[in-house]
């Protein structure tokens, strides 16, 4: 039988108690790696994910915090090492989208999806690197951005920028971090079924609309950024570094 993609590894994920963040840390885990969880607020969905991950025979700990506040990055990177040792991986997927018009659009809101979108991966990427240098054997951080990275969202003017940065803070810390063998590359993720838009496709035109633009057919489960992760994660990815992978089902291309 072949070696698991990411036997020996330890993953560290941040928002991970539910979606994308959760499916990320029990697929890593389902190809071999120990993970530690940042997760805000959601215990019991922590817990659950914590399980789930040690029933298939891996070590697994869920540590709390917001990431909007700069000492969670350097608590959680600290701890989850203390728990599991080292840290080889690490995916910045924790974020908000509080869908809001832009002509009104509250300061509060728009200083919230910042701290925790953009400042929140910065710090975290920051500790966790730092780290990662050193151990001094390399790494790979992954960060979820989105297909709004590149394309715009009329109630999403305070959060396609915090995705266009996240991807764009990969891209820098790619080339300040190739010298210490971490690659940095980010996901783009279309539009996925979790908490983040469950109102907003609770309307079910715009849900049929934008499942239609979907040349696969259908819209995104989180499972569906496991496996694009996991290879980013792992060594088959080794000379993968300041990319983005769209994961998408084919929206974005889907002009006409
Ligand atoms: N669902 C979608 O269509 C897409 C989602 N994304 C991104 O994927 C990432 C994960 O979102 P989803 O799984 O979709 O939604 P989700 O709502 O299930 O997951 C977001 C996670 O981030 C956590 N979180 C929020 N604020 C936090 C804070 N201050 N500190 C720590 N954790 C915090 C939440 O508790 C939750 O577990 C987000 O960064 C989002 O922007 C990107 C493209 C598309
Ligand atoms: C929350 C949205 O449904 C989701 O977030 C993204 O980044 C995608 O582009 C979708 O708009």
């Amino acid at each position: 039988m072949a070696t698991p993609l990411l036997a020996g590894k330890v993953v560290l994920v941040t928002g991970a108690s539910t979606g994308i963040g959760r499916a990320a840390a029990i697929g890593a885990a389902l190809h071999g790696a120990d993970v530690a969880i940042n997760y805000h607020s959601d215990d019991a969905g922590a817990a659950s994910c914590v399980a789930e991950i040690k029933a298939f025979g891996r070590l697994a700990v869920a540590i709390k915090g917001d990431v909007a506040d700069p000492a969670t990055a350097t608590d959680f990177i600290t701890r989850a090492c203390d728990a599991l040792g080292k840290v080889d991986v690490f995916v910045n997927n924790a974020g908000i989208c509080p869908f809001h018009a832009f002509l009104d659009m509250p300061a509060e809101t728009l200083e919230r999806t910042m701290r925790v979108n953009l400042h929140g991966a910065y710090y975290m990427v920051q500790a966790a690197a730092n780290r990662m240098v050193a151990q001094g054997n390399g790494g790979s951080i992954i960060a979820v951005s989105s297909i709004s990275a590149l394309v715009g969202g009329e109630y999403q003017t305070h959060y396609t920028p915090t995705k266009a940065g996240v991807h764009s803070l990969m891209q820098s810390a790619a080339i300040a971090l190739g010298r210490h063998g971490i690659r940095c590359n980010s996901v783009l993720p279309g539009t996925i079924l979790t908490e983040i838009n469950k109102d907003d496709l609770a309307d079910e035109g715009k849900r049929t609309r934008m499942a239609a633009r979907v040349p696969l057919g259908r819209l995104g489960a989180p499972e569906d950024l496991a496996g694009p992760i996991v290879f980013l994660a792992s060594d088959l990815a080794r000379y993968v570094t300041g990319a983005a992978l769209l994961v998408d089902g084919g929206a974005f291309v889907n002009l006409q």
